[in-house]
């Protein structure tokens, strides 16, 4: 039986289940559910913390699992990404008070407080630069340099609302461009299992991408048309019963779905019709 780690809390914890029931498995109902079985897919979950996850999977105790990139460097743990999940997306980053800091050169016998310093100590060390201290705290990392605890934080953002609210701006590169990732252990042996899971989860990645877009176009204007929509191999061209016309079927992103049509519109092409992919194996 496959056994799969996924986030039990946190950021990737619905976004990482919902992804899955997407690709057929059975998820828990209920959030105090530690260990579910699925005996049609012959998979068993455990919901794990996320910062655990590539530590059970780098083991071997697991097959699979789902986490962050920045919690799988930061771990150190004998695990590689083998699928990124488009999903639960944030960069790493340096922040201190408005004007303190401009680059990672003046973090030279700094306080640094992360609740991620192994990605913290790596990248210091890559840069040759010297901490004064590196502190590590379980979350609520921006409020360190008001306690006096730190000087500088590294840690995830999104939208940079906490720490605007903080009184602190990011500086320096990002030290990580993270989102979550399906991880096993590193060199691990082939497994149709495991290839099976990474086919199903890239069937969900395409269904939420793309749509498939259908339209009639008059043959002389067929090749401007398929020039638009390209189809991820090549789009299917079938001859209509109005003589002159020809119907076409491609995929196209679901994000420039409205500009195609528009597109397609201007050349002559009508009937055009989108619909939604529910699950897909290319
Ligand atoms: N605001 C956010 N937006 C997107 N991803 C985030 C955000 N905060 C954390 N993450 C990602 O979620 C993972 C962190 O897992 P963690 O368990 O710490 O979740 P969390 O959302 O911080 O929840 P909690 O702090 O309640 O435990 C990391 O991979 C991190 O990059
Ligand atoms: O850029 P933003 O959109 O504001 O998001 C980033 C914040 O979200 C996470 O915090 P979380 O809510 O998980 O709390 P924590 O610090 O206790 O983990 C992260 O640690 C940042 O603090
Ligand atoms: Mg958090």
């Amino acid at each position: 039986m496959l056994r799969i780690a996924v986030p039990n809390k946190g950021s990737l914890s619905e976004p990482a289940s919902a992804m899955l029931h997407e690709a057929g498995y059975r998820q828990r109902t209920n959030s105090k559910e530690l260990v579910l079985v699925d005996p049609d897919n012959n998979v068993e979950f455990f919901f794990l913390r996320p910062r655990d996850i590539a530590v059970y999977v780098g083991s071997g105790r697991l097959d699979a699992g789902i986490t962050g990139r920045d919690l799988l460097l930061d771990s150190g743990a004998e695990a590689e990404e083998i699928l990124e999940l488009g999903l639960g997306k944030a960069t790493f980053r340096w922040a201190a008070p408005v004007g303190a800091y401009g680059s990672v050169k003046d973090l030279q016998g700094a306080r640094i407080a992360s609740s991620y310093i192994g990605l913290v100590q790596r990248y210091l060390a890559e840069q040759g630069v010297e901490a004064a201290s590196v502190v590590k705290l379980d979350g609520a990392v921006e409020t360190a340099i008001q306690l006096g605890v730190a000087d500088v934080i590294a840690d995830v953002v999104e939208t940079g609302t906490t720490l605007r609210q903080a009184g602190l701006e990011i500086f320096g590169d990002p030290i990580l461009d993270s989102e979550a990732v399906l991880v096993r252990r590193t060199g691990a042996e082939p497994s149709a299992a495991v290839d099976q899971l990474v086919r199903r989860l890239q069937g969900v990645l395409v269904a939420r991408r793309y749509v498939m877009m259908d339209y009639d176009i008059r043959v002389e204007r067929v090749e401007q048309a398929v020039a638009l929509t390209p189809g991820l191999e090549s789009p299917t061209v079938s001859p209509l019963h109005n003589e002159g016309w020809v119907a076409v079927r491609a995929m196209v992103p679901r994000r420039e779905a409205q500009r195609i049509m528009d597109d397609l519109w201007e050349i002559g092409a009508r009937a055009i019709l989108v619909t939604g992919i529910h699950a897909c194996r290319l």
